[in-house]
């Protein structure tokens, strides 16, 4: 065992406008996540799920920043504080932050705690591009909006707990895009972003794909956080998401995808921190969306088939 693995569990569910994804810490557990992590000769330590606020009285759209669309803002910007405050914490003590969505509105939590002091890169897993704003949005979920929160896009730039300190726009790239909002292309277009889309996997391979993200994600900074959306996948393979996209990753592709991460990672420890997001049980399908997160997580820590 040479590294330990604290998983915190953020059953958010405001990101997505409250439809199951709270659930998603519980199914992934559930589906074996600490025995994958034993095999892959990690120690895991579970921290159990930070509690999440109650919203039954609330109108999701109070409390709008000028301007804009972004619902349940209070009820995330408080998760993402606390949680941003456990993952820093989780380094502190030198473990691996593992954090287990929920919505990716949980990624803003853990991309501030992850790059508090250090340069931080990021490789985004999927389909959508997550770089709407309060402005920008067609829908207002915020899990369509964490990376621009986490670049101080928008009106996130006026909010201090949002923007990410360590994170350049340049240290972040995409593997496998294939949805993006017409506004939203544009802001892609205009940024620093690096996107690899499915067509790029199509034509290369999803391991080279993967291998010249981590050398954006690496270059200039002191790690790289892993956000790991599991609407990637083909919903043939991962049926249990809210905003499902056809077109996406094999079973094979994504244990292929998590294992170019491992073999970088045991070979200089690039990997710093990851989130694992929006498995929704309910719609999946007898719980198999969360055992293959269970399973990419185990492969992006060094299970091997043999
Ligand atoms: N993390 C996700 N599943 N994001 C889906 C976002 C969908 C759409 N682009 C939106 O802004 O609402
Ligand atoms: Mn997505
Ligand atoms: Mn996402």
């Amino acid at each position: 065992m040479d590294r330990t693995v604290r998983i915190i569990g953020a059953p958010m569910d405001y990101g997505a406008n409250r439809r199951g994804v709270d659930m998603g810490p519980s199914a992934i557990r559930y589906a074996g996540l600490a025995d994958g992590l034993e095999r892959a000769d990690v120690e895991p330590i579970d921290d159990g799920d930070l509690s999440m606020p109650r919203a039954e009285e609330r109108d999701p759209d109070a409390d709008q920043p000028h301007g804009g669309n972004a619902k349940f803002l209070r009820e995330i910007e408080g998760v993402c504080r606390r949680l941003c405050d456990r993952v820093a914490a989780t380094h502190t003590a030198g473990e691996f932050p593992l954090v287990l969505g929920g919505d990716h509105s949980v990624a803003i939590g853990s991309l501030t705690g992850s790059a508090r002091d250090v340069d931080l890169g990021a490789i985004w897993f999927d389909a959508h591009a997550d770089l709407n704003t309060p402005e920008t949005s067609p829908t207002g979920n915020v899990h369509g909006m964490p990376l621009a929160a986490v670049l101080g896009r928008g009106a996130f730039g006026e909010m201090e707990w949002a923007p990410a300190p360590g994170l350049r726009e340049s240290s972040v790239v995409y593997v496998g895009l294939r949805s993006i909002d017409d506004r939203e292309r544009d802001l892609l277009r205009e940024s620093e972003l690096t996107a690899y889309t499915m067509s790029d996997i199509d034509q290369r391979g999803v391991s080279a794909v993967v291998e010249d993200a981590l050398a954006v994600a690496t270059d200039g900074t002191d790690g790289v956080h892993v956000s790991l959306d599991l609407d990637w996948l083909d919903p043939k393979t991962a049926p249990g998401v809210g905003t499902p996209v056809r077109g996406g990753v094999t079973y094979r592709e994504a244990h292929a995808a998590l294992e170019t991460l491992s073999r970088r990672d045991e070979a200089d420890g690039v990997l710093r921190s990851m989130d694992v997001v929006e498995v929704n049980p309910i719609l999946d399908e007898a719980n198999e969306t969360a055992t293959l997160a269970a399973e990419l997580t185990a492969s992006m820590f060094g299970k091997r088939i043999l």
